[in-house]
């Protein structure tokens, strides 16, 4: 059996009293709850991580270097994510590409430094709106998978996520047909490269305007096993139902 996840993003948003959020949550877990991972930004890790101590929640860093440590100003190391207490670290966004101009092989390379750390790497992928448009949606995703991914991943070190471009932070959604036949191609894809034992077990989450009224309609998606979440991981009124509809399907 996938375990099924929950990732909340929450970017650049957060101070002290947004942790706030993350205590809520607490109560909001549904008995047979799935993983909950929070990304808060940086300043927050440590905090978010005594906060969620003695639940089911775990949390993770929105970036990490690629290398270990160095002079590497205004950068935060795997090493030093994981000694704040998380665990997870997503790399690869699309915010981080784009703004930061990071390439397929630096993302390899965050995954392998956040191996290194004992975190679990949250590699995320996607297209454009262009490329959608322009139906190139799977040459895409096909090439940053094989860009991507290092070819050392297994189930317990990576989980991927699926975000097209347009759909984050749009309200635009791709139809559960779409949603269906990315998130099986890439699962074809991983089985093709890694075989079907690492393939059947890891986990594929779909992100982009995730909110509480379209998680039970895109959960229904063999596989996806999960959801990367912004916006509505700021508050765990919008966050706990999109776990709950999770927990259900
Ligand atoms: O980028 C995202 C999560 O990493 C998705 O953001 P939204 O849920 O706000 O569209």
């Amino acid at each position: 059996m996938r375990r099924k996840l929950a990732a909340g993003n929450w970017k650049m948003n957060g101070t002290a009293a947004s942790l706030a959020e993350l205590e809520a949550l607490k109560s909001l877990l549904p008995a047979d709850t799935p993983d909950v991972v929070i990304c808060p930004p940086a300043p927050l890790l440590f905090r978010a991580t005594q906060a969620a101590k003695g639940t089911s929640i775990r949390i993770g860093a929105q970036d990490c270097h690629m290398q270990a440590s160095g002079a590497f100003t205004g950068d935060i190391s795997a090493d030093m994510i994981a000694d704040t207490g998380a665990t997870y670290v997503i790399v690869g966004h699309s915010e981080r590409r784009e703004a930061h101009e990071e390439r397929d092989r630096d993302v390899r390379k965050k995954a392998k430094s956040a191996w290194a750390a004992d975190l679990t790497a949250i590699i995320c992928i996607g297209e454009t709106l262009e490329d959608h448009e322009a139906n190139n949606t799977l040459d895409i995703i096909a090439g940053q998978l094989a860009g991507s991914l290092p070819g050392e991943m297994t189930p317990t070190n990576t989980v991927i996520a699926y975000e097209p471009i347009w759909a984050i932070g749009t309200g635009k959604v791709p139809t559960l047909d779409q949603i269906v036949e990315v998130h099986d191609f890439i699962r074809e894809r991983i089985t093709t490269r890694y075989g079907a034992p690492v393939a059947e077990l890891i986990p594929l989450l779909y992100g982009g305007s995730v909110k509480p009224d379209n998680a039970a309609m895109i959960f229904q998606a063999e596989n996806v096993d999960g959801a990367l979440v912004g916006g509505a991981s700021l508050k765990a009124a919008d966050f706990g139902p999109i776990i709950s509809a999770l927990a259900k399907s």
